[in-house]
Formats: C-alpha cells, structure tokens, sequence
C-alpha cells in the first residue's frame, strides 16, 4: 500500500512539474492554485462526513470509502503543492506508531503533537 503511495507521489510530482491545465485533472488544480486546492479538501472533507452519518443509518460502506478515497486525494494534491508528500506523512505516523494518544496527551508541553482541547 505504501507502495502505491510512493507511485501516486511520483504521478503527482510529474503532473505538478510537466502536465498541461487541459490534460491533467492534477495540473489544472495546481494551475487554479492553493485556494482552490483547500476548497477541494474542505469539500470532500464535508462530503466524508456526510457519508459517515449515512453509513452510520444505513450500513453502507462504499461510498464512505469512495469519499475517503477524493479526500486522501486532494490532501495529497494539497501536500504536493506546498513541497511534501505521501511518505512525510507516513513518517510522522510510523513516529506515533505505539504511542498512546492518551499518554502522549498528559505529556504535552514537550511535544508538538496537537493543540486542541
Ligand atoms: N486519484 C485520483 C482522483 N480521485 C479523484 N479524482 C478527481 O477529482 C475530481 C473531483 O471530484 P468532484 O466530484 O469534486 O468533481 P468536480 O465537481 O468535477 O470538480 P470541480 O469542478 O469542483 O473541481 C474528479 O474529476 C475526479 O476524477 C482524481 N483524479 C486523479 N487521481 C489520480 O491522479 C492521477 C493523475 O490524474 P490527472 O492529473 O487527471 O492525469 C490519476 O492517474 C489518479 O491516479
């Protein structure tokens, strides 16, 4: 799965630099620019909840995962633009791999992890 990540990177990277606004989906976001990448997250952010509630009701699952899918997607896209990727995120993930959320909580004040309540 990571490698497919790794490859998406790649594809996204490629896009970014060489692709034409009118052949590629990717570029044409990037040529748009930041603002309407974070509207594109924040869209599919609202449409993962929606879907969520739905599956809740009704059990359905597929479409929760096809939201989740746009929103993985468009953060990627997100990342790319501003110089990260995939695997950034996956390292500061393997890095709270195992740690508690709850000890890392009361041990904040020497972490960054997180600012809300
Ligand atoms: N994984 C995806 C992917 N997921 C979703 N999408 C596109 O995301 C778009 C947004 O979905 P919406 O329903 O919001 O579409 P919309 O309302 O038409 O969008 P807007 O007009 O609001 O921008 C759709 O056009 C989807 O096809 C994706 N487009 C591309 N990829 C990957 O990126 C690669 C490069 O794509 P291109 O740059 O298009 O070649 C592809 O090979 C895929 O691997």
């Amino acid at each position: 799965m990571s490698d497919l990540l790794r490859e998406l990177d790649a594809v996204l990277e490629s896009r970014k630099r060489d692709a034409d606004a009118g052949d590629s989906y990717v570029a044409s976001l990037h040529a748009k620019g930041l603002n309407k990448i974070l509207e594109k997250v924040g869209e599919e952010a609202t449409e993962v909840i929606l879907a969520a509630k739905d599956a809740e009701r009704d059990g359905e699952r597929q479409a929760l995962v096809a939201e989740t899918a746009d929103l993985w997607f468009h953060s990627l896209v997100m990342l790319s633009h501003l110089g990260a990727d995939s695997q950034d995120v996956l390292r500061e993930l393997g890095r709270r791999f195992g740690l508690s959320g709850l000890e890392e909580k009361a041990a904040r004040g020497t972490s960054q992890r997180g600012t809300s309540q």
